[in-house]
C-alpha cells in the first residue's frame, strides 16, 4: 500500500498553486497519472521518487516510512532517492551515450544475473553490446525500463514514456510493460494523456487539475460515466451544415478526420457551425447530438 499525503507549493507560469494529494494506492495496480500540462503530474512522481521534497506531509510504501515532514516533536524523515527502492523512467531515455546496453544496465546494480534477465524479459538479449546511438527509439525506451527495474524497486515511476513512440512501438511496448507488470507484480504510477493506453494499462485513474485530484476512478468509469447504448462516442466540432431537398447533414471535424452525419429537420435547426457535438451511433447509424457537461471531455488527459 502506498500512502500518499503530501503538500508541495508550485509556482505556475499562471500563478501559484499548491500539489496537494491524499491518497492511498494498493500494492501491484497499474495507476495512471493523467491531467493537462503543468497541472503537478511530474512533480508528483519526482515527490515519490525522492527527487523533489515536499513542504509537508506523509509518504509511506508498504509500512515503510519515505517521507515525513516535522511536526512537533514528530521527527522529519526524507529518505535519498537511492534508499527508496523506486524505478523512475523519464520522457527522455537519458542512457549513457559511451555505455553498452548492458554497462548501463551494471551501472544502476552490479548484477549480471538480473541484467541477463531483464535484458530477455524486454527483448534485448541481442544488444547487449550496442551503444544507445545505434538503438531505435523504442530500443532505448527499453533499455530505460529495463535499467530501471535493475534494483528490483517496489514502485516504477513512468513519466509518459512512450509519448515519442509511434503506434505500433507504443503497442509492442505497453504489451511488454504488461508482461513485466505481471511477472514482477511490481507497483506501477504512469503519466499519459493517451487514453486508450489508460485502457489497455491501467485499473486505475488520478486525474489532476492544478495540482488537485480532482478524479479517482477506474478507465472505465471516468470514460463511459454516461450509460448509453451507444458502441462508440467521438467528440467533434461541426464546420459546416448541408441541406439537399428534405437531406440534412452535418460536416463535423473529429481530429484530423471530417465525418459527413444525417441530421434530421430539427437538429439542423438547432445546431450551428462551431458547435461541440458528440457523435455516437444507434442501430449502427451515426447520430450526433451537442456536447454535455457530463460527457468525458479527453482534452483534459
Ligand atoms: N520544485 C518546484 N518548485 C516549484 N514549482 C515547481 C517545481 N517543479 C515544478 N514546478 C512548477 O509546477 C508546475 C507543474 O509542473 P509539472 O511538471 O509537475 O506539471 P505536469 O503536469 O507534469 O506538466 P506536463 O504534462 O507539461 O509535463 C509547473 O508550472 C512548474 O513550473
Amino acid at each position: 500500500m502506498l500512502v500518499v499525503n503530501v503538500r508541495k507549493q508550485l509556482f505556475g507560469a499562471e500563478g501559484d498553486f499548491s500539489l496537494t494529494t491524499d491518497l492511498e494506492i494498493p500494492k501491484g495496480g497499474i495507476t495512471a497519472v493523467a491531467g493537462p500540462s503543468g497541472s503537478g503530474k511530474t512533480t508528483f512522481l519526482r515527490i515519490l521518487a525522492g527527487l523533489t521534497s515536499p513542504e509537508e506531509g506523509f509518504l509511506q510504501v508498504d509500512g515503510r516510512v519515505w517521507f515525513q515532514g516535522r511536526d512537533g516533536r514528530r521527527p522529519r524523515i526524507n529518505l535519498k532517492p537511492q534508499q527508496r527502492r523506486a524505478g523512475f523512467v523519464f520522457q527522455g531515455y537519458a542512457l549513457f551515450p559511451h555505455m553498452s546496453v548492458m554497462q548501463n544496465l551494471l551501472y544502476a546494480a552490479n548484477d549480471r544475473d538480473m541484467a541477463e534477465k531483464l535484458m530477455e524479459m524486454t527483448g534485448l538479449g541481442n544488444l547487449r553490446d550496442v551503444k544507445p546511438a545505434q538503438l531505435s527509439g523504442g530500443q532505448k525506451q527499453r533499455v530505460a525500463l529495463a535499467r530501471s527495474l535493475m534494483q528490483q524497486p517496489e514502485l516504477l515511476l513512468l513519466d509518459e514514456p512512450l509519448s515519442a513512440l509511434d503506434e505500433t512501438m507504443k503497442s509492442v511496448l505497453q504489451d511488454e510493460l504488461l508482461k513485466i507488470h505481471r511477472e514482477l507484480g511490481i507497483t506501477i504510477l504512469i503519466v499519459t494523456h493517451d487514453s486508450s493506453e489508460i485502457f489497455k494499462l491501467c485499473d486505475r485513474v488520478l486525474l489532476f487539475e492544478k495540482g488537485r485530484v480532482v478524479a479517482d476512478k477506474t478507465p472505465r468509469e471516468l470514460f463511459v460515466e454516461r450509460a448509453t447504448t451507444q458502441k462508440f462516442a467521438f467528440k467533434g466540432e461541426i464546420l459546416e451544415l448541408k441541406s439537399f431537398d428534405a437531406i440534412h447533414t452535418a460536416v463535423v471535424a473529429i481530429g484530423n478526420n471530417l465525418v459527413e452525419v444525417v441530421i434530421d429537420s430539427h437538429e439542423r435547426g438547432s445546431l450551428r457551425i462551431g458547435d461541440k457535438v458528440v457523435i455516437g451511433t444507434k442501430a449502427f447509424n451515426p447520430t450526433i447530438r451537442r456536447f454535455e457537461h457530463h460527457d468525458f471531455d479527453f482534452s483534459r488527459l
